[in-house]
C-alpha cells in the first residue's frame, strides 16, 4: 500500500515580482512555500498577501512563508527556484552556499548572460553548488499573469529528462502548464536573448518606425537567436518554442514587458534612470560580444547594444540596419 503523499517542500529566492508569481504558483500546486526577500518590509508584505512594490494592486493567498534569514528559507527544502536577477546570481548562491542541502535541484528562472563573464547561469551553478542538479524555468509568462491565476505555459528543462520530468509535474497547477525538457542551453538562451531583441522591438515602436518595421525586426532577430543557439550547442528547435519564439511574441509587442517598455523610452529619447529592471541592459552587450568572438552575424544584437553604450541614435542604427548589404533572405 502506498503511503501518504509528502508535501513538496518549495524555496523561492527572491521577493520580487516573479518570485512572488512563482511562490503563488507552487502554493496552488499544493507545496509547502518559503521565500527568502532581503528586505524584511517586503518579506513581511508577502506573508500578508501583497507585494505592493512589485506586484502593485494585486492581493493573494496567504500562506508564502516570507523570510529574510537564509537557513530558515532553506531548511528541509527539497526544490530551490532562484529568482533574483542574473546579474546577482553569483553572489546568491555565495551566499546560500553553506546553507544548500546537498543534491536538491537548483531551477534558474531569471533570464540573462553573466555580464562580466558572459557565463550561461546554469554554468554558474554548475560552478558554484557542483552537487545541485540544475534546471531551467522559462518562456512566455509575465508575473502579473500568473499571480493572477491566469492561463500559462512555460518549460522546464534539466539534463536527466526524468527530473525534467518531475519539475514540470511538480509546478503545474490548473493555470500553469509546465512542459519538459532536456536542452538546458536553449531554454535559457531563448530567455536570456528574447530580453535583447525586446528591447530593440521597443525601441522602434518608440521611435514611431511603424508596425511592419517592427514586425522586421522580430523576425530578423529570432534569426540571429537561432545563430546564436548554434554557437552555444542549443537544440535549434528548442528555440521555435516556448523558450524563444514564444517569449518573443509576448515580450516584443506588450508594454506589460518592461524591456519593451524600456526600449520605448529608450526610442522616444526619454530619460532610461529609475526604470525597472530590464535584463537585456547588462545581456545585450555581452551577447553582443559573445557574437563577435564567434563570428556569428548579429547586427541587432551589436546595434543594442551600441545604442545602449550610447555610441550610435535608434535612428543611425536603423538607417545602418536598412542600409546593410543585400543577401538573401539567410534563415541561419
Ligand atoms: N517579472 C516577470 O514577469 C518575469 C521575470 N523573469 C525573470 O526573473 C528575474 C527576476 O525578475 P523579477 O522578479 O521580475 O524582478 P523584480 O525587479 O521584480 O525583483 C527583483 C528581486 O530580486 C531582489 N534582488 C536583486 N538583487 C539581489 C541580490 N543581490 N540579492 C538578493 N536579492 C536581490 C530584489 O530585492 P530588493 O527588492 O531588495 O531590491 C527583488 O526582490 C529576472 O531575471 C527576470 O528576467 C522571468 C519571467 C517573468
Ligand atoms: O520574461 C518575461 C516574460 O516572459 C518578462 O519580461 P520583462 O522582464 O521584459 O518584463
Amino acid at each position: 500500500m502506498r503511503g501518504p503523499e509528502k508535501t513538496p517542500k518549495t524555496t523561492i529566492l527572491g521577493g520580487g515580482a516573479w518570485g512572488t508569481a512563482l511562490a503563488l504558483a507552487a502554493l496552488h500546486a499544493g507545496h509547502h512555500v518559503r521565500l527568502w526577500a532581503r528586505d524584511g518590509e517586503i518579506a513581511k508584505a508577502i506573508t500578508k498577501g501583497k507585494n505592493p512594490r512589485y506586484l502593485p494592486g494585486i492581493a493573494f493567498d496567504t500562506g508564502i512563508e516570507a523570510t529574510t534569514d537564509l537557513q530558515t528559507a532553506l531548511d528541509q527544502t527539497d526544490c530551490v527556484l532562484s529568482v533574483t536577477p542574473a546579474q546577482s546570481l553569483r553572489m546568491v548562491l555565495n551566499e546560500i552556499r553553506a546553507h544548500m542541502p546537498a543534491n536538491i535541484p537548483l531551477v534558474l528562472c531569471a533570464k540573462g548572460i553573466e555580464r562580466e563573464t558572459g557565463a550561461l547561469l546554469s554554468a554558474i551553478v554548475t560552478e558554484i553548488l557542483p552537487k545541485a542538479p540544475v534546471a531551467v524555468l522559462s518562456g512566455p509568462s509575465f508575473a502579473t499573469d500568473v499571480a493572477r491565476g491566469l492561463p500559462t505555459a512555460v518549460v522546464v528543462a534539466a539534463q536527466d529528462d526524468a527530473l525534467a520530468m518531475d519539475l514540470a509535474a511538480r509546478f503545474s497547477a490548473r493555470n500553469l502548464r509546465c512542459y519538459a525538457s532536456t536542452d538546458i542551453i536553449g531554454v535559457e538562451l531563448g530567455g536570456a536573448l528574447k530580453n535583447v531583441f525586446a528591447i530593440a522591438a521597443g525601441a522602434v515602436a518608440g521611435a514611431e518606425l511603424g508596425a511592419s518595421a517592427q514586425a522586421a525586426m522580430v523576425t530578423r532577430g529570432f534569426v540571429e537567436l537561432r545563430r546564436l543557439g548554434v554557437v552555444f550547442g542549443a537544440q535549434p528547435e528548442t528555440l521555435m518554442g516556448l523558450s524563444g519564439l514564444g517569449d518573443l511574441l509576448l515580450t516584443c509587442s506588450s508594454t506589460q514587458s518592461r524591456n519593451f517598455a524600456y526600449g520605448v523610452a529608450l526610442g522616444r529619447g526619454e530619460v532610461l534612470e529609475g526604470l525597472p529592471l530590464a535584463e537585456g541592459v547588462p545581456t545585450a552587450a555581452i551577447a553582443a560580444r559573445l557574437a563577435a568572438q564567434h563570428g556569428v552575424e548579429a547586427p541587432i544584437l551589436s546595434a543594442v547594444a551600441a545604442i545602449l553604450a550610447g555610441v550610435i541614435t535608434v535612428h543611425e542604427a536603423v538607417e545602418a540596419l536598412m542600409t546593410r548589404p543585400l543577401k538573401h533572405e539567410n534563415l541561419i
